[in-house]
């Protein structure tokens, strides 16, 4: 995998957005989240019982003030106790009370987690508004549609703001649909004290043990910043500082050239910022490089590939941001830049601290904890630990907030005795930038590989946003849409798109995978005219199937 460091230009518009070393905002630890400011909170369980007191309190007296949801297995406080009340968390609670389970979430801080207060809900607020800018900005765009617009800009603060209203809504949404359907919110540090057995509340202070006939860890993932890399949270900061956009620095390095880099790269150069290296190396290598031809070449982004980030000092005494890179194969010393700031946006660590794995025989691997394909927490020897779960960015097989949410639905199921195994090849991805990118499968080298192994051939469609009526009449015509799959069966093994609503436009194929459908098939579904959506039916309809391809298949198939 590459490494990636970009820096950014931004242009101040106006004068709100100045050095923070002006204007020190009070910025929060990093730590703050995700359970480390668990005192902050005040609410249902801990309510009930006075919180700050020090002592002892019988579990049946508080679940009796607040439980409501079904009634538990026999012996058992709950049917299922969920650590974190994420995405994930959320997603499985919601399914659980569906399936009449009596359910409670243990969540140490905020209701929502990363997603919901510090990631994808946040971050895309940002990005609408960067979008807008984009657009508005684009002279050549605007012309071309025969509209005038002179000197866009906007406020900071308001969109900042925008940022903050969104997560607050969102974070409000998320509690009320667990209060109603009669999920027990508990608050506090959730650990694990034995087999079924969880105690929560506020560490040292009032503490209570509870059991559960399962039990399904969603603690989620903090950001990861590597050693030498010092956070001052004003002018070195990972994504935690950056959604709250407290200023937009003119020089900014982004460290990382993953989803997070990519994205806050368009929010920047939009605002007037940015960095990257070979874009997104988990992209399929084509997309990826027209993403560099459309997203990085054109805007002020000057980008290192093949560095590190080695050693990263904050702003201080008027001195600027260093970043020492290294060579990344080499680790020779390469350059050293100077910045405004610096975005550290190099992937995310899980989070497992005090959830007292140790008393269970669980070892984690690089921090995640050890799952088969049901999400069941495997211990030291690889063995099954009886009814416990780990669900969503803690177990690290797919970091998105869609399949931390599907494997709590998936777990749910299993614990209502349905055989249930979640189709990870069929979740899509989506990067919101703008234009968007979207996949799902397999890479072109990816498919390639596993045909080799497995002796098939594959073969690759693609179509053109250029040839699209509805992308044309938006003056959005750049964009490209790629088809991975075999000829000889009509199976789908990849689909990647970008261009104008990419994010939108996957599920066609997303659903195709999971559900089995094959190209045969689908190629004869209708799209309304003229709509995005006849990019994807081109593109299955281009697809070439060798004579023996039967037109239909009811057989399920295994992406
Ligand atoms: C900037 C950014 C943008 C992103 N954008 C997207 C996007 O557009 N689309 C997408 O799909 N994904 C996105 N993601 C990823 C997504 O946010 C995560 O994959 C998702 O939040 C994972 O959900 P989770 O439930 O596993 O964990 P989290 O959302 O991290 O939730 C875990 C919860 O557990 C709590 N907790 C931890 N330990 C304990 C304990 N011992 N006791 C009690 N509570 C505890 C935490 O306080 C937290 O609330 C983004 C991430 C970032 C950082
Ligand atoms: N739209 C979305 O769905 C979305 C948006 C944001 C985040 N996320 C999720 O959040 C997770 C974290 O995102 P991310 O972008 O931080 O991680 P990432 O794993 O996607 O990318 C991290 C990048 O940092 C590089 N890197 C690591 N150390 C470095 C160093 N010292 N110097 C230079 N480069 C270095 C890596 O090579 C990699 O390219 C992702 O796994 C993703 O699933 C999703």
């Amino acid at each position: 995998m590459q490494a990636s460091i970009s820096v950014s230009l931004a242009s101040p518009l106006n004068s709100s957005r100045s050095h923070p070393a002006l204007q020190p905002p009070s910025w929060p630890s990093a730590l703050r989240f995700c359970g480390l400011r668990r005192e902050a909170l005040r609410f249902s369980a801990v309510n009930a019982l006075g919180t700050g007191r020090i002592r002892r309190v019988s579990p049946r007296r508080v679940l009796a003030a607040i439980s409501e949801n079904g009634s538990p297995s026999k012996g058992f406080d709950y049917d299922l106790v969920i650590i974190g009340a994420g995405v994930g968390g959320h997603g499985a609670a919601l399914h659980a009370v569906e399936k009449g389970l009596r359910t409670a979430i243990i969540e140490g801080d905020v209701i929502g987690g990363t997603c919901v207060n510090r990631g994808c809900v946040p971050s895309k607020a940002l990005l609408a508004v960067s979008g807008r800018m984009r657009e508005l900005q684009n002279e050549h765009h605007l012309k071309a549609l025969g509209i005038q617009v002179t000197s866009p800009d906007y406020d900071r603060q308001g969109v900042a703001d925008h940022a903050n209203n969104l997560a607050s809504k969102i974070r409000s949404n998320l509690t009320n649909s667990l209060k109603a359907l009669g999920v027990d919110i508990l608050s506090g540090v959730g650990t694990i004290l034995g087999p079924q057995k969880v105690k929560f509340g506020k560490v040292g202070f009032s503490e209570t043990e509870i059991t559960a006939r399962d039990i399904i860890i969603a603690t989620g993932s903090v950001p990861f910043v590597p050693k030498g890399i010092e956070i001052d949270g004003k002018t070195v900061f990972t994504s935690d500082h950056a959604l709250k956009l407290e200023w937009v620095p003119e020089w900014i390095a982004i460290v990382g050239s993953g989803y997070i880099g990519l994205e806050f790269s368009d929010v920047y150069t939009a605002l007037g910022s940015e960095a990257l290296d070979q874009l997104m190396p988990g992209f399929d290598p084509e997309i990826g490089k027209l993403a560099q031809r459309i997203l990085v070449n054109p805007r002020k982004i000057d980008y290192h590939t093949g560095v590190f980030a080695n050693k990263i000092t904050p702003a201080k005494d008027g001195n600027p941001v260093l970043i020492e890179l290294i060579d990344a194969k080499t680790k020779e010393a390469k350059d050293t830049l100077e910045v405004d700031a610096a975005l550290i946006a190099t992937g995310r660590a899980p989070f497992t601290k005090g959830l007292g794995l140790e008393n269970i025989n669980v070892v984690t691997q690089h921090g995640f904890v050890p799952i088969n394909e049901h999400m069941q927490v495997l211990d030291a020897n690889g063995d099954l630990v009886p009814n416990l779960y780990c669900i969503g960015d803690a177990n690290g097989k797919m970091m998105l907030a869609h399949a931390a949410s599907a494997q709590g639905i998936s777990v749910v199921e299993r614990l209502c005795g349905k055989e249930n195994v979640l189709n990870h090849l069929s979740i899509p991805a989506a990067c919101f930038t703008h234009p968007e990118i979207s996949m799902v499968g397999l890479t072109e080298p990816q498919a390639r590989e596993k045909a080799e192994q497995e002796g098939f051939e594959i073969s690759v469609a693609k179509t053109s946003f250029k040839a699209n009526t509805k992308a044309l009449a938006e003056n959005e015509g750049e964009g490209l849409a790629k088809l991975i799959y075999r000829p000889d069966s009509g199976e789908i093994l990849g689909v990647h798109i970008l261009g104008l609503h990419a994010a939108d436009l996957i599920h066609e194929a997303s659903n195709a995978i999971a559900l089995g459908t094959r190209i045969q098939d689908i190629k004869f579904a209708v799209h309304a005219h003229p709509t995005l959506s006849e990019v994807l039916d081109e593109l299955f309809k281009s697809a070439k199937l060798n004579a023996g391809a039967s037109h239909s298949v009811n057989e399920p198939v295994t992406a």
